[in-house]
């Protein structure tokens, strides 16, 4: 598969997605969207391919969410091969593909690229990973898995935390809160991630199939929820308010979203 803003390679048993915008620190556009979900499915089809490590490219940054230089440019993320930036369709793939995923996280893991591995099955770390929630700084907001799932993972008022205040976490903080399975140094991070895929395949594919779609089913409501997140940001981001934190970001200056807020 030819692909410009992804890597996808067969490991033994893994196949490694990496996300390869490092000038962008790995944010993803619609474009890398598509492609994200073409190598997800390719993944679920190879039958040979017991587990799927997704990660960034170079070592700043595992993927810091939508591109926000791209939405202040264009107020979207950019052409699709649909016409629509299906996020919501890649959530719900690495949530579905009935293999383990594993996130090998090199870096910043910020707004919506933390979302992808908090819907990863297991994340590893490196011990120079950062993670945190940055919407409400520019403009948007997950208010579907991103919120409703992480609450499941670190907890109600962790969750609570981590949205609202907008904080970013060292590798060690999000180990402690659950947050992360292990944590390692850089230069052992894919290794590590590797290891873990190799011991997938002494595995039953079946009995790993059955057991990802039992730990879903508690909270594929969530589902629902992602749907109506997606179309409130829809609005949101195209709103006065929305657009007022993307373009704040790609001007480097503070936004000034309470001239713009539109309710009461
Ligand atoms: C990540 C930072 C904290 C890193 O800070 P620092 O180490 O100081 O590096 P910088 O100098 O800031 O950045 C280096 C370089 O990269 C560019 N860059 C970084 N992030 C982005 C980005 N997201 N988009 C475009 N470009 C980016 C940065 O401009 C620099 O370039 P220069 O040319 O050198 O200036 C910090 O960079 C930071 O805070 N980044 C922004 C993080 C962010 O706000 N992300 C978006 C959050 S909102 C989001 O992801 C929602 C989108 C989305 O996912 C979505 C959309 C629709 C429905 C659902 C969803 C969903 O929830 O998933």
């Amino acid at each position: 598969m030819e692909f410009e803003d992804i890597r996808y390679e067969i490991d033994g048993p893994a196949a490694v997605v990496t996300i390869d915008r490092p000038e962008r620190y790995n944010a993803f556009r619609g474009r890398t969207v598509d492609e994200l979900i073409k190598a997800f499915r390719a993944a679920w089809a190879d039958k040979h391919v017991q587990a799927v490590i997704l990660t960034g490219a170079g070592e700043k940054a595992f993927c810091t969410g939508g591109d926000v230089k791209q939405r202040a440019e264009t107020g979207d993320y950019g052409p699709t091969e649909s016409g629509m930036f299906e996020i919501g369709n890649l959530h719900k793939l690495i949530r579905d593909i009935p293999k383990p995923v594993i996130a090998a996280v090199n870096g910043v893991a910020i707004g919506g690229g933390h979302v992808l591995h908090v819907l990863c099955d297991v994340t590893i770390a490196s011990e120079t990973a950062r993670f945190g929630q940055a919407g409400p700084r520019v403009g948007s907001f997950d208010a579907g898995f991103g919120s409703a799932y992480l609450a499941r993972v670190v907890g109600e008022k962790k969750a609570r935390e981590i949205w609202f205040f907008c904080r970013q976490y060292d590798a060690a903080e999000a180990e402690r809160m659950g947050l992360v399975n292990a944590v390692v140094p850089p230069g052992e991070l894919l290794k590590t991630a590797k290891a873990w895929a190799d011991d997938t395949a002494a595995l039953s594919p079946t009995a790993l199939r059955f057991l990802k779609q039992s730990f879903n089913a508690d909270t594929d409501h969530q589902a629902g929820l992602s749907n109506l997140a997606m179309s409130a940001l829809d609005l949101f981001t195209a709103s006065p308010e929305g657009l007022e934190g993307a373009q704040a970001f790609a001007e480097k200056r503070k936004p000034d979203f309470v001239s713009h807020v539109n309710w009461h």
